[in-house]
């Protein structure tokens, strides 16, 4: 279905190639995940593939790329996107109308189908999705996930021939995540599609995968294989460029093995007493209560659209309560000078693109200290060295925006770890990592809890749950349930309900092996 042929592409004229003389195929009614590290270049080739690159970047790109044995070249513009359908890395980017519904129906226009077949074919897949009754809801309002599964919903009404699918299930809740793979899997069945998935963790796909392609740090196609043989033979070549192996392949430690002890303070750092926050009428949150401790590590997990996210910002001040109290060290929120609750309280959002606020690299990681009045050379070894340790030492003068999914989730991380302050909140912080870089960002969030900093997760990833002193279930915007994560998965029914899974150690006892290995 899709040739490659000695294609490389580049960002800028004389730039480093990003990609460099691939050649692969794609086939007919095909499962291919392409793997790689964080930066290779993933989201580029997909994005070379249905022709929206290079002329959308004013790249370069040589060599050629055949869709049934006619260069896309010759395609007329939107031509490709009809056959080859993509859901991006980040949905938000791909919308174009306010409603659910009003961005389907564009769609289907595109399409030319009537509207009378509209009023079938919408709720019809929006139900595919999990997504029913939504057709009213403005985008902008829904949670991460529910983005992510509207995304899909518009680009499978294509009925395209090839489905790419960028870090689909990055966003998604565990329960959802399974089901997506399983929704992926009965279409690409019923349609006979090809489907190209660009993900850092193959477990959940496994069953479905044709075949396996891995891009080198160097742009080169380094692996093109079954997936049994590419995980058995060539383990060596994948960990040494940091992706992850599936669990079932792998003999690392567990995360929460491999974490340094803690012992939370008895301190109260945060307070939440009796949180209710409305939207439009519609209660997200009510009645939260929680306490966080000195240098404690907690995860605040759930369903996708259960309130994790907005009770993140109530927590760091950014939205204000309805009814109820957020507390630091015993005073409320809104009684701290605001430049001293910035200092003592970093928040990282679950889109890191709504952090940024400067043209580099550098200057983002520097901003907080310029404004704190440290020096050009305190700036400027501290930014080399957050450089190094995340992987973005080449990047210092790109464009926060112009950075891969992973590097911006890298570089939001990066900017709240430079001094140590009382409570960091991060929301989602190691979606979008490859093994390497999951393990490092973890190495350097939890040694900031050795020094005493509380740490908050709001996140999907059950094995990074387990590793926490404490779990919290939101629920409906109800704390379902608040204890050790060991109690948590003696809970069948809650995780079931909360849409949650075990942690992978528990979800399968004969298999040994783990996902990660923490830098020392
Ligand atoms: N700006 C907004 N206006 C109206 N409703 C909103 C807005 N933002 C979020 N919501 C709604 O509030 C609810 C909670 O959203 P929130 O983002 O807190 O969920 P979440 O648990 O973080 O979900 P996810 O795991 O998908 O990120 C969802 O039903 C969402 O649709
Ligand atoms: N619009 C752009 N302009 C310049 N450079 C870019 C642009 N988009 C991406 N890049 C760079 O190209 C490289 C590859 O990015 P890409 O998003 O394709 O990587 P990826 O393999 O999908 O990474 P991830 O797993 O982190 O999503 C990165 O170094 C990135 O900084």
């Amino acid at each position: 279905m899709i040739e490659v042929r000695d294609y490389s592409f580049s960002y800028e004229e004389d730039g480093q190639p990003l990609f460099d003389q691939l050649t692969f195929n794609l086939y007919p009614n095909e499962v291919t995940l392409l793997m790689g590290a964080s930066g290779a270049g993933k989201s580029s080739l997909a994005l070379c593939l249905n022709g929206l690159y290079p002329d959308a970047v004013e790249g370069v790109a040589s060599g050629d790329i055949f869709f049934h044995g006619k260069n896309i070249r010759e395609f007329e513009k939107g031509e490709l996107n009809q056959e080859i359908g993509i859901v991006f890395q980040d949905p938000e980017s791909q919308f174009c109308m306010i409603t659910v519904e009003d961005e389907l129906a564009f769609t289907l226009e595109n399409r030319k189908i009537p509207r009378s077949e509209m009023k079938e074919r919408i709720p019809a897949i929006l139900q595919a999705v999990g997504m029913e009754g939504y057709e009213k809801n403005k985008i902008h309002e829904l949670s991460g996930g529910q983005k992510q599964k509207v995304a899909l919903a518009a680009v499978l009404l294509l009925e395209p021939e090839m489905l790419i699918l960028d870090e689909p299930t990055a966003n998604l809740d565990p329960v959802s995540s399974q089901e997506f793979v399983e929704l992926v899997e009965s279409i690409q069945k019923e349609r006979g599609m090809s489907v190209l998935i660009i993900e850092h963790q193959a477990d959940d796909w496994l069953e479905l995968l044709d075949r396996v392609l891995v891009i080198g740090n160097g742009g080169q196609l380094i692996a093109d294989n079954g997936p049994d043989q590419l995980f058995t033979n060539q383990k060596q070549l994948l960990e040494q460029i940091g992706v992850f192996l599936p669990r079932e392949y792998s003999h690392q430690k567990d995360l929460r093995d491999l974490l340094p002890e803690s012992s939370p303070s008895q301190e109260k750092i945060l307070s939440v007493n009796g949180l209710v926050f409305s939207r439009k009428r519609r209660e997200i949150l009510k009645d939260v209560s929680m306490d966080i401790h000195g240098g404690e590590f907690v995860a605040i997990i759930g369903e996708n659209g259960a309130g994790k996210s907005t009770l993140l910002q109530l927590m760091a001040g950014l939205l204000t309560p309805k009814r109820g109290d957020v507390s630091m060290s015993g005073r409320s929120l809104e009684k701290w000078e605001e430049n001293e609750l910035r200092r003592r309280l970093g928040f990282v959002f679950q889109n890191p693109e709504h952090q940024f606020i400067t043209d580099t690299v550098y200057e983002e990681l520097t901003f907080g200290m310029k404004l704190n009045g440290c020096t050009e050379e305190e700036m400027e070894r501290a930014a080399a060295e957050r450089m190094e340790q995340f992987h973005l030492k080449s990047h210092r003068h790109s464009n926060p925006f112009s950075l891969s999914g992973g590097q911006k989730r890298r570089l939001s991380v990066a900017t709240v770890l430079d001094e140590t302050p009382d409570i960091l909140l991060f929301d989602e912080p190691t979606f979008g990592q490859d093994a390497a870089t999951t393990a490092e960002l973890m190495t350097y969030i939890m040694d900031l809890r050795r020094k005493g900093t509380a740490i908050v997760f709001v996140t999907h990833d059950m094995d990074i749950v387990d590793a926490a002193d404490r779990a919290f279930v939101l629920q409906h915007g109800e704390m379902a349930f608040a204890g050790k994560p060991e109690d948590l998965w003696e809970k069948t029914r809650l995780l079931q309900e909360a849409r949650l899974t075990l942690p992978s150690r528990l979800r399968n006892r004969s298999r040994v092996g783990e996902r990660y290995d923490l830098v020392h």
